[in-house]
This record gives structure tokens, sequence and C-alpha cells, in this order.
């Protein structure tokens, strides 16, 4: 067999079709699971060694930097390791590409710098100093989305690209120009300029879009699903030369629309190229019939979606179950011991195992019982949970108050920073060695010492000595909190802006609290140290490779398992009160996306585990998922004790909660209205995705979020009795110009942005994009933009 026919065997006619059509535009629709990853890479290899197209010529589009390791690792055994596979890449990845050779178009050179999160920090942090702001008044993850959100704009590179000033008095936007001044200063590019610069400069410079489009003959993209519109907008471009462009995707696994996927680009594919083809992969390789009918009948529940069922010809396996705990303990334990059973008795490694959860907090619990019964795992993307920084600060305070330990000492004295910097460290050092005691002794019992005399040093002494005495007097959870606040921690990590951080420390408080209220006498500080160690002194000696694997959801996205744990599969975590509260009807149907897509990864085995308890991030008790409930019964198997009480609790609750979400708005933008506490103030926006109003008070002039549930406003109905009106705020604006996430309810010219570009009609003949084209492209971008 010669290697093109290697190439086509073992396919099906759908994914056959989908290798060998190589000319024109393509869209492939396809399943979780039908082969898309396989189908696609035996394209990209069949257009090399069948056509004998050059890699440096075929563009690969992915969503992620290891989906392109992945296939890139795939093709090279397919063609072989000696070609340039650096154009399979991702979208930010291919921007540096063209970045790095063409910047110069703009002034920039060439070895700009890339921004990560922590450099933008490093830069906030500068800009708060200058500013004299702090994070009281603006979070870091507050000015960051609202830079996200201004660079979804184009109208920022006029002050980096074209030297346009701007004043301003707003706080947050002073914040952004002085970003924005310090990254030009610096050749910086961050991730949302990446993108926006390389649309410039070909919008800017056609000769060199058009060497581009030239170079690129194949264009494949991957999960097209999640590409946003801008994305898109450069791919299409870059196919108008050769328009040889393949497209291919799930929308049922759309999951990052929250943050800009637009969907819509595959579904509307065929409006958009008329002459395109399209092929349906609907045949799943990859789970049981029982774990495919799941998914298929939780998806159904979504009204937006192209409707296709998936089948499978694989053999009927086993059921799947649902287990409900009485709290996170049991739930951990019940997952432990199965993984134990059927290492045990199926002859399983343990990296047949996947611990899939929406929320990174969901992790505690699974990881502890995942030590107590001494299996290994490893946290994909993550941290393990008494690895993260957050925890082991709390945790270092806590140890050095038990057992003045120099490890403990080290990580805290200047965490949050009292400006005891490395020399003061040596200092202290010093007399340690000379007076052979412990670090903290040594600064406690020398305080007095001209070097190591800082006010830094005597607050913090204070602090331990305090605690040390009054530990006795507190339960552990209490004392957490007092040293969490009284140290400055909680400030600190608030102004870090990282919720998640906040989350996983409330999780850690949760979880002493279970042990508090579990246990007839109450632990000392002694004992849960000890209790924690375990967690904490992880020796992980034992083999690297055979480990269960923990991960999101979303980290979880294109790859597979024999067996998979949906953990946390409580309403709140999953779908995400957060997430709900931001989107409402468009979240739930994400957030059943990700139910789809964990359901999906398993091949033997899926299990989703929930438990009662108390669900600190919304307040109130734990019930099972709404999606649960969406599921018959005939589904799966129950084990663990789930009584009707919580049956009807949590049905009660998704009964209120419905109803709250279907309240309507009964302002509009302009109504004057009267407030039962603020008095007369000015609706300015309506947001309907959120179900809030953003109303401008009179008496104080501050601009509250008011949502639309609230029964304290009432319509003044002739504003000219209203006094001093004219102070109620000048032209009404749009939500989105105060939102700093995707609002939903603002009118995009969806049917606009999605018109087909213009199409040449002699194929590669006229090659040189028009002046109109131009204008064209830049209106639609200016409107995707607006
Ligand atoms: N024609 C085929 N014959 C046998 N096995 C196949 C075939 N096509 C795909 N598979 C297998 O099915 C599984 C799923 O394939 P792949 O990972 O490419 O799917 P996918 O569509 O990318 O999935 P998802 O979108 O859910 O991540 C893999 O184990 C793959 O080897």
């Amino acid at each position: 067999m010669n290697g093109i026919e290697r190439l086509k065997e073992n396919l099906n006619p759908q994914q056959l079709e989908a290798v060998t059509e190589t000319e024109g535009y393509v869209r492939v629709i396809a399943g979780a699971g039908s082969g898309k990853t396989k189908a696609l890479t035996q394209r990209y290899a069949y257009i090399v060694e069948a056509l004998g197209i050059n890699t440096s010529n075929i563009l690969c589009v992915t969503f992620t930097n290891k989906a392109a390791q992945e296939m890139r690792k795939r093709v090279k055994r397919l063609v072989g390791v000696n070609s340039d596979l650096s154009y399979i890449t991702t979208y930010h990845g291919f921007c540096v590409r063209v970045l790095r050779e063409d910047i110069n178009k703009i002034a920039y050179p060439k070895n700009f710098i890339i921004m990560d999160v922590e450099d933008q920090k490093t830069v906030l942090r500068q800009v708060y100093i200058e500013l004299g702001l702090t994070s009281k008044i603006l979070t870091f993850k507050q000015v960051l989305r609202y830079i996200s959100k201004q660079k979804s704009s184009q109208e920022y590179l006029q002050y980096i690209l074209e030297s346009k000033k701007k004043e301003t008095d707003n706080e947050i936007e002073k914040v952004f120009i002085r970003y924005l001044e310090k990254q030009q200063r610096n050749f910086a590019l961050d991730f949302d300029d990446l993108l926006n610069f390389a649309l410039y400069i070909f919008l800017n410079n056609l000769d060199v879009l058009e060497k581009w489009q030239k170079r690129l003959h194949y264009i494949q993209v991957d999960e097209t699903q999640d590409s946003s519109q801008k994305q898109f907008m450069l791919i299409e471009m870059l196919s108008q030369y050769h328009k040889n462009l393949f497209v291919v995707g799930d929308p049922d696994q759309t999951i990052y629309e929250w943050r800009g996927a637009k969907p819509e680009i595959l579904v509307d594919f065929d409006t958009q190229f008329p002459d395109s083809k399209t092929i349906i992969m609907n045949q799943n390789y990859r789970s049981t019939p029982n774990i495919l009918s799941l998914g298929n009948h939780i998806i159904k529940n979504n009204k937006i979606r192209v409707d296709k069922d998936m089948f499978t010809q694989n053999a009927e396996g086993v059921d799947v179950v649902h287990f409900h705990g009485q709290n996170d303990y049991e739930e951990g334990l019940w997952v432990a011991n199965e993984i134990k059973r059927l290492v045990a008795e199926e002859n399983d490694t343990y990296s047949d195992f996947a611990i899939l959860y929406r929320a990174n907090h969901v992790s505690r619990s699974i990881e502890q019982s995942l030590i107590r019964e001494n299996i290994p795992y490893s946290v994909f993307g993550g941290i393990r949970f008494f690895e993260r920084k957050e925890i082991k600060d709390v945790l270092a305070y806590l140890r050095l108050i038990e057992f003045e330990d120099d490890f403990s000492f080290l990580r805290v004295v200047n965490t949050p920073s009292r400006g005891l910097g490395k020399k003061f460290i040596e200092n202290v050092a010093k007399i340690a060695e000379k007076e052979d005691t412990s670090l903290y002794t040594a600064l406690k019992d020398n305080l007095s010492q001209k070097e190591i005399n800082r006010k830094g040093a005597i607050a913090f002494v204070d602090l331990i000595e305090k605690y040390k005495k009054a530990k006795t007097a507190y339960i552990i959870s209490d004392l957490v909190k007092a040293i969490m606040d009284e140290s400055g921690l909680t400030a600190y990590y608030r102004s870090d802006g990282d919720t998640d951080r906040l989350d996983n420390i409330k999780e850690l408080q949760n979880s002493i609290i279970l042990l508090e209220t579990q246990d007839d006498e109450p632990i000392n500080l002694m004992e849960y140290l000890q209790e924690i160690a375990l967690y904490t002194d992880m020796d992980i000696d034992d083999d690297r490779n055979d480990r269960v694997k923990l991960m999101t959801i979303h980290t979880s996205k294109g790859l597979e398992f024999p067996y998979v744990f949906l953990c946390g599969f409580t309403e709140g975590v999953l779908p995400s009160a957060m997430s709900i509260k931001e989107r409402r009807a468009k979240a739930i149907e994400e957030e059943r996306r990700l139910t789809y897509v964990a359901i999906t990864r398993a091949e033997k085995a899926f299990y989703m585990t929930e438990s009662e308890g108390y669900n600190f991030s919304s307040g109130t008790s734990k019930y099972p998922s709404r999606f649960l409930f969406e599921i018959s019964d005939n589904y799966y198997v129950s084990k663990g004790e789930l009584s009707q009480e919580i049956i009807k609790a949590a049905k009660e609750q998704l009964r209120l909660d419905a109803t709250r979400q279907l309240i309507q708005k009964k302002f509009e933008v302009g109504d004057i209205v009267n407030h039962q506490i603020w008095n007369q103030g000015k609706v300015i926006a309506v947001n309907e995705a959120k179900g809030e109003y953003q109303i401008e008070f009179l008496e104080t002039g501050k601009i509250k979020p008011i949502t639309f549930e609230f029964k304290g406003l009432t319509k003044i109905e002739d504003p000219s009795e209203a006094t001093g009106e004219e102070r109620l705020g000048p032209e009404p604006i749009a939500a989105s110009e105060i939102e700093e996430k995707d609002t939903g309810n603002v009118a995009k010219p969806e049917q606009d942005t999605q018109s087909p570009l213009p199409h040449e009609n002699n194929k590669g003949s006229s090659t040189k994009p028009k002046e109109n084209d131009k204008n064209n492209l830049w209106s639609r971008l200016k409107e995707l933009w607006s």
C-alpha cells in the first residue's frame, strides 16, 4: 500500500470526503468523538503527500497551543520529521508570525515584546503608583477586563499607532491610557493586540495582505465554533486569493461564547459561502451507546443549535452512574474508592481515569480523598489544591503560630509586603545562626536591634504573638478569618482581583468548617495542622505517568479517557451561578454544552457526582445541578441517598430562580425613576442579558446597577416635575459603554458582519484586493468593533 492509500485507510465515507475534498470552501460539522482531529490531520498529510504542497503553504489554525503541538506530532508521524510545521499554530501564534515579519510597517521593531497577564499586572502596579490608586478603588481584574473590552474596538490603535492624544477625568480610562503609553514605550503587545495589530497591518498595507494571501494556498481551521468574529475575519481575508478554506467544528461544543466565540460562523458558513460544501460527521467512535445517549439527551435541551443526533456502533458497555454524597468528604471518598475498585478488578491503570470539574475549588475534597487513599494524581493545567500559593500562605501563618518554623516564617514575613526585603532576612538569619535559634525567635527577641528594627517587623511579631496567645480561644475557621484580615492577606488577594484565589481560600475555610461540624470534640490547631500535613507534604516519587488526571472541563476539551468522573455536579457550580448572573439564558446553554463536553470525553464509563452541604459561592445549601433533573432516570443508575426533601427543595430553588429570570425590564433608557432609598434617578442603560439597569442618581451623582426584580423602583411619569432634571446626566449611553462583560442586548449588526466579503470572480486571476474591498473590510471591521 502506498502512502496515499494509507492516508485513506480506516476512514468512513464522510471522513474520506473531508480528507480528499481539498479545493474550495468546505465545512465539516462533526460531533463529539467523530474523528475531527483524525480527519484534520489526515487531510493535512494528504495535501502534502498526494498534492505535493509544501507545508509552508498550508496554514492550520487550532484553538490551543496544546492542540497545535498534538497536531504537529501526529502530522510528523504521517509526513516525516523534516517538514516545517510552524504554520500549524493558534490564531495568536499565527499573528506573531505575521508581526515578526511585517510589524516594521507600523514602525515597531521585529523583536517586540509579548506580554502575558503577569506582565500586564506589573505594568498596572506601576500605573497605580503613579496615579496614587489602590485596589480598593479598582481591582486589577476590573482594569484588565476594561482593557480587553476597549481592545475589542479599534479606537485605541489611534493612540498607540497614530499618536492621537486623549484627556480624561475617568479613573479607569486614565489607567488605560497610562497602560497604553507604557506598552508603546516598550514596544510591548498584549494578547489582544496581536490580532488587532495583524488586522491593522493587513488593512493598511494591501501589499502585505497580498503576500500572505498568496503564500497560504490551503487554510484549515479546527474548533471553528470557538473562533471569534475578528479571528475569522483574518482567516477569511487570507483565503480570498486561493479560496481553499476548510473549517471544522461542533456547535454543541462551543464553550467560549463568554469571551467572544461566535458559533454562527460555523452555522452560517454555507450562507456566507454559497458555493461551499458541507460534510456532516455524526458517527462517534469514542463512547459507549449509554454515554452517547446521555450526551444527546442533555444537549437536546439547548434551543440554539443545529440538531444532529450522534450514533455509535460501539458495544453497549456499563451504565452511567450518578452518586449523591451527604457531604463533599463522602463524595470524594466514593470517587477514590471506585477508582481503587476498578484498578483492582478491571485491570485498569490510574492514567485511565479523569476527574473533571467546572470550578477549580471543587478539586479540594477530591484531592484530599485521593491522597488519603494513596492514589497518585496530577492536576492538568493547574496546581494541586494544597500547593496553590494562596493556600500555602494561609497555612504558613497557622504553622508559624503553632511551630515557629523557618519555612513558614520565610513564606509569610513579607507576604503581604511589609517592606522586609532580602537584606532584612539576611540580618535576621545572621542573628538566628549566632544564637542558634529559629528565625522567628531571633526576630522576636532582637526587635530593638538597629538592623532589624522596622515598623513592619514589629507589626508582624505583634500579630503572631497575639494569635499564639489567643489560638485556644478561637475555632480554627475563625482563626483563619481573623489572621487573613489582620495580616492583610484578604486585602492582598482581593487587590489581586483573581477571584479564583479568594474562592480557593473560601473552600479551605469551608473544609475546616466541615471538619469542625463533623467532630464532637473541637479540633485544636496542632491536630488540624497534623491532619493537613498529609496533604501538603506529598511524596510524589511514584511512577509519574500512571496517575489519575484532574482538570477543569475547559481543559478537557478535545481529550478522551476510558473513565470520566464529573464531580461537583452541583447547582451554582455547574451551571455556574456567576455565569448565569452575568449572561442568564445564554449562560445556561453554554453551561449545558460544558456538561456535554464532559460527558463526551468518556470512552468506557461516565460518572456524575455531587453532595449536600453549604455552597459558599451562592451562600445557600448545595443541591444537585438542574441538568441532573433534565435527565430521565433510565439514562443512569443512582448511588448514594438523595432524599425526596432535597429534590423538592432543589426544584423549588430552581423555580424561584426561573421566575426571577423571567422578570422583564419595566423601564427604558431615559426614564426618570424614584428609588426607595436614593430617590430620583435616571435610567442611563439597560442590560437585558444581565437583567439590570444602570441608574444615575440625582442626589449622589453616582451610577448604580439595579436589578430588574427590585421592587423599590417606580417611574416618575412626568419628568418635568423632577427637580434638577438637568443634573440627571447627559444623553443616554449604551450599556456596552458601561458594562465590562458581554451584554447580549447590545444590538450588533449580525447580518452585516456575516455577509460575504466580495469574492474575485476568476479564481486566482485578479489578485490585488480592490480599493472598495478595503473600504468594505474597514466598514465591516468598524461595525464589528463598534
Ligand atoms: N474511522 C475511524 N475508525 C476507528 N476509530 C476512529 C475513526 N475515526 C476516529 N476514530 C477514533 O475515535 C476517537 C475520537 O476521534 P477524535 O479525537 O479525532 O475525535 P474528535 O471529533 O476530535 O472529538 P472531540 O471533538 O469530541 O474532541 C479517537 O480515539 C480516534 O482514534
